[in-house]
């Protein structure tokens, strides 16, 4: 589903990801574990094309997408949640999640925000709410739904858990795991593993801008 080779980049001349190599099989829920400012946005970003590493391959369901344009990840389903939300406060809730669906011209957006408000009705029940109304982990859950808007194959969630109350860290996790058994793959990270422990099939720690080799925690994946 996706392999990174070998990946090097850096940030206004400091080098920051050290010969990344990762691999997500199709149907893996992935961790990804490192302290702040380990690299891990800064992996995810590169994944999604918005930063452009120096050297090394990012392979996309046997696609080279090293040198194209994040909107191309949306073409193939690659859906990317930030750590950050970056939600449009003054937009509704729906508007939101659609923004990808308009920026990418994705078809068959009906369907897709269907099949989202069907696993997360809680998100269809404030879809004409502004964002700004919103409590932080309402909004983390608007970003889930807006990340599975394009990300039917592949969702890159950066610290979905961080700074949500335990309820909906909860229900966080029920939703991946039905992602996962509708087959999903999914790269998730996270501070330590309070949350992922028992959500991943394999993970990969990061300190300082170096991965290290995976480690299996279950072993039924392809
Ligand atoms: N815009 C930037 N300018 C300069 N340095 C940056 C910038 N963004 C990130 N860095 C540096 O890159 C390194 C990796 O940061 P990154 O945000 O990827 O880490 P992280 O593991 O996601 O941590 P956090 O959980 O704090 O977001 C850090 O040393 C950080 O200071």
């Amino acid at each position: 589903m996706l392999k990174l080779s070998a990946i090097n980049a850096h940030i206004a001349g400091t080098p920051i990801l050290r010969d990344v190599d990762l691999e997500i099989k199709p149907g893996a829920l992935v961790g990804l574990i490192g302290r702040n400012g380990a690299g891990k946005t800064t992996l995810m970003r590169t994944i999604m094309g918005l930063l452009k590493p120096d050297s090394g391959s990012i392979i996309i369901e046997g696609r080279d997408m090293t040198a194209l344009a994040p909107h191309f990840r949306a073409q193939a389903k690659v859906g990317y949640m930030p750590e950050d939300r970056q939600l449009v406060p003054t937009l509704t809730v729906e508007e939101n999640i659609l923004i990808p669906a308009w920026a990418n011209k994705l078809p068959e957006a009906e369907a897709r925000l269907a099949w989202v408000y069907e696993l997360m009705p809680e998100v269809e029940a404030f879809a004409d709410r502004k964002a700004l109304q919103l409590s932080g982990g309402q909004q983390k859950l608007v970003a889930l739904a807006r990340a599975m808007m394009s990300g039917s194959r592949l969702l890159l969630l950066d610290e979905p858990f961080e700074g949500v109350a335990p309820a909906l860290s909860r229900r966080l996790a029920s939703v991946l795991h039905t992602l996962k058994t509708e087959g999903l793959s999914v790269l998730l990270s996270e501070s330590d593993y309070s949350h992922s422990a028992d959500l991943v099939d394999q993970v990969y720690t990061i300190e300082r801008g170096a991965v290290s080799a995976p480690k299996i925690i279950r072993g039924d994946v392809a």
